[in-house]
């Protein structure tokens, strides 16, 4: 399959994960399911914008007594000619035409002298939003700030997608989670990268083991990953160890993308199980498998989670690199300007090069130096 139809089958074949009500507080990297509405007016009630005096007509005004914020009971109309001392943020008795600041006025005994400016300092009700209004559409994800703006204006819980959650199972005999290989001996470069890339794409990996090279252990921990969806690092060839394809056929699965045109990362597939749960194959040469999960899994995870997947950001390159023929060559560059420079010395089992790149390019059959290509963001 063309990596352009690989990566467009990642995006389009799911559907995002239902919604679910979320008090605000928790919400923050969720996408909306709905828009947020204001429910109360902000400013809730008129309020002071200085410290001062809150004055009723012309003065001079006597003033009659204190308003704090947080002023427990009732707060009585200023009589004309009245003044009460006024901290900012403390409701604004009605009647009130402004708050002169302390900066602007003249207090002797229990009289206030001063001239009201073009400001009058009060805060009207619903000045910034007012009930019903629109704080941020469905579709938006959730920041700190909108997260804040939702409370300011009375809404405290939200309707969001499900994040999608992940298993991931590391296969390989030779594959140790920590500490220094032993002969033959290869440490796990997936956990971290697969966990990265889910997190930015709004899931949560939220089961990670290492399995031996066996069809038994494989079955058994496929069938029992609680998850959207699987992600399976090697056994995605053709060796006597690499089982995955044999054990998705023997669970009836549906392969969607199954082998890619592009160098490095041609082995990579995708398939959904009968019960609807996607499994991501990344072939196990590191450098691979990240071009793997960043074509399939996530575009995938971006659509479940109800992220838009809009076009992938495309940058003239140079340099040289050797043709696939009928297919992609993803090449780690750096990025300088408008223009990104393709490095030296990439293959498809090391991460170096990838490590030191702003991105990996998308290189079409025809491509030659200076051409524009798309680009992929390593996590
Ligand atoms: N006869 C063929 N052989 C191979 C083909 C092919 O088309 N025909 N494709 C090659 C390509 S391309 C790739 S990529 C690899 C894919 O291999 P697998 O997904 O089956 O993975 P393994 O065989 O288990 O391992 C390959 C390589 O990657 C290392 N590895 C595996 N897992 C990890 C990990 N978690 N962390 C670090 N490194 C890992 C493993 O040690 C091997 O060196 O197949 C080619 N062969
Ligand atoms: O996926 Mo393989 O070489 O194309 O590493």
């Amino acid at each position: 399959m063309p990596w352009e139809q690989a990566y467009a089958t990642a995006r389009d074949t799911p559907q995002p994960l239902p919604s679910e009500h979320l008090a605000i507080s928790t919400a923050t990297g969720r996408v909306l399911a709905a828009p947020i509405l204001a429910r109360s007016a902000a400013p809730a009630f008129d309020a002071a914008a200085m410290d001062g005096y809150a004055i009723a007509g012309p003065g001079p005004w006597t003033v009659t007594g204190r308003v704090l914020a947080g002023h427990p009971g009732e707060i009585h109309p200023l009589p004309t000619g009245a003044a009460v001392e006024i901290g900012t943020g403390a409701p604004v008795p009605a009647n009130a035409d402004a708050v002169l600041p302390y900066e602007h006025s003249h207090c002797d005994g229990p009289t206030v002298t001063g001239t009201i400016g073009r400001q009058r300092h009060i805060r009207r009700t619903g000045d910034d939003t007012r009930p019903g209004d629109l704080i941020v559409p469905a579709g938006r994800i959730v920041t700190a700030t909108i997260a804040a703006a939702a409370v300011q204006a009375g809404t405290e819980d939200v309707l969001t997608h499900q994040p999608p959650t992940v298993t991931l199972l590391v296969t390989g005999d030779e594959i140790i989670a920590a500490g220094t290989p032993g002969p033959g001996q290869v440490r796990d470069s997936f956990t971290g990268l697969v966990h990265a890339i889910t997190h930015r794409a709004g899931g949560l990996l939220s089961a990670s083991s290492l399995l031996r090279d066996d069809p038994a252990l494989l079955h058994t921990a496929l069938d029992d990953a609680d998850t959207d969806v699987v992600v399976v690092s090697g056994s995605s060839s053709a060796g006597a160890a690499d089982h995955l394809h044999t054990v998705l056929n023997t669970e009836k699965a549906t392969w969607h993308v199954r082998s890619v045109a592009c160098r490095p990362g041609h082995p990579q597939a995708l398939a959904c199980l009968p019960d609807g749960r996607f499994v991501i194959s990344l072939p196990g040469n590191p450098h691979a498998g990240l071009v793997a999960a960043l074509t399939l899994l996530e575009p995938l995870l971006r659509t479940l989670s109800g992220r838009p997947v809009g076009p992938l950001p495309t940058t003239e390159v140079t340099g040289t690199a050797t043709p696939v023929p009928g297919g992609v060559r993803i090449v780690p560059v750096r990025i300088d300007g408008a223009t990104a420079r393709i490095i030296a010395g990439t293959g498809s089992a090391g991460l170096r090069a990838a490590a030191a790149a702003d991105a990996l390019a998308v290189l079409p059959p025809r491509w030659t130096s200076g051409d524009r290509a798309a680009t992929l963001t390593p996590a």
